[in-house]
């Protein structure tokens, strides 16, 4: 990896037993002076297996940095949509060292019977803030608008050339007290391998993540009790990852 990268690599797993493999570059905790350049050369033959989604994140020229900066701007309009500050999140020191991390991914194209419909990523909503996501083009990912809803209908998202997907997570679901849903999303076979590139952009783990005065009020008072984003993110990975 480059010299140029400040990155820890947290680990190589298989998530819940499914088909899935994952490479974990950056830090819970982003430094604030830390570069994050993340030019990436990865050249070791675990990493090798990655090169699929090194591309997709050479190819539009896109730095942790950029994605760090497309998710504020991304943030900034939903607090002007809850009639709040365009820097709301940032004068409430949300992105002062932010938990942020890339998740590289692969999931491999050939499905086996005794898999049992294992594949790819079980229904699921991020944790955090929000999620930006580049894939490869490869068909597989789905949404399901309506969360609640039974029986749940999934939806393809199709892929746009140039575009980042945008998950909404839990955390802004709580903060919002559900005027943001946060997006049920899974990840089907489709007979293709496919690789993917995930940001994941979390608040400062010492913020409290309490519910927006603009989106609570007599007749809808907050559904969730304060907590402090890193003992939220810290429990729901211990769940995922015990
Ligand atoms: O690979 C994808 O398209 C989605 C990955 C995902 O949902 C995740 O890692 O949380
Ligand atoms: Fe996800």
């Amino acid at each position: 990896m480059s010299g140029l990268l400040e990155v820890m690599i947290h680990r190589m797993m298989l998530t819940n037993g499914l088909l899935k493999r994952a490479f974990h570059v950056g830090r819970r905790q982003l430094s604030c002076t830390m570069q994050l350049h993340c030019e990436f050369s990865i050249c070791s033959s675990q990493q090798r297996k990655f090169n699929n989604c090194t591309a997709i994140y050479n190819h539009r020229s896109i730095s942790t940095i950029v994605f760090l900066s497309i998710g504020k701007r991304i943030l900034s309009l939903i607090a002007l949509s809850l009639n709040l500050d365009a820097e709301f999140f940032e004068n409430i020191g949300a992105f002062s060292c932010p938990s942020a991390f890339l998740r590289l991914l692969h999931y491999p194209g050939e499905v086996n019977e005794s898999d049992d419909g294992n594949y790819g990523a079980s229904a699921h909503s991020d944790y955090g803030m929000i999620t930006l996501l580049a894939t490869d083009g490869t068909p597989g990912l789905q949404i399901c608008r309506e969360k609640d809803r039974h029986p749940q209908y999934w939806e393809d998202v199709h892929h746009i050339d140039g575009a980042l997907i945008v998950n909404i997570g839990d955390l802004l679901e709580r903060w919002t007290n559900c005027i943001f849903r946060s997006t049920l999303h899974r990840v089907v076979a489709v007979g293709k391998e496919r690789y993917s590139v995930a940001f994941f952009l979390d608040p400062n783990p010492n913020l409290v993540v309490q519910c927006l005065e603009s989106c609570c009020s007599v007749a809808c008072p907050p559904r969730f009790p304060p907590i402090k984003s890193g003992d939220y993110l810290k429990e729901r990975l211990s769940v995922t990852y015990k």
